[in-house]
């Protein structure tokens, strides 16, 4: 296939793109839609060794990036994490981490993801 068709996606990569869609929901201001840059968050790239945000994560489904829906879960906290470590308690951002990361937690809890690993096997 050369790059400009689409390549059909498997059901792992449906059912993560599933998932970021719910979870992005949960981000209404859309404050971890993209990276997250030292321009907007001043020394952010020296203070956070792992960013993530969901633009990376869907990039990282069309990449194949994921062997399983827990990766994606990892991806997710690591997300909230960061911005719980760089923004401080009273911040609208370290408040919506908070906010996103226990809203999401439900949307990725371990039964859900169980029962959709059957539907993908
Ligand atoms: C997620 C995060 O830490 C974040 C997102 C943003 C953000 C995201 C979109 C538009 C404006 N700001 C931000 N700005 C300053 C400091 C931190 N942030």
């Amino acid at each position: 296939l050369d790059k400009r068709e689409e390549k059909e996606q498997t059901p792992l990569q449906e059912a993560l793109n599933q998932l970021i869609r719910q979870l992005q929901r949960k981000d209404p201001n859309a404050f971890f839609a993209f990276p997250v840059t030292d321009l907007i968050a001043p020394g952010y790239s020296s203070i956070i060794k792992r960013p993530m945000d969901f633009s990376t994560m869907k990039d990282k489904v069309k990449k194949e990036c994921y062997r399983s829906l827990d990766e994606l879960k990892v991806d997710f906290r690591v997300m909230c994490e960061n911005a719980m470590i760089y923004n401080k308690p009273e911040t609208i951002y370290h408040k919506a981490a908070r906010k996103l990361l226990h809203s999401g937690m439900k949307i990725l809890n371990q039964e859900r993801l169980d029962s959709l690993k059957q539907s993908i096997d």
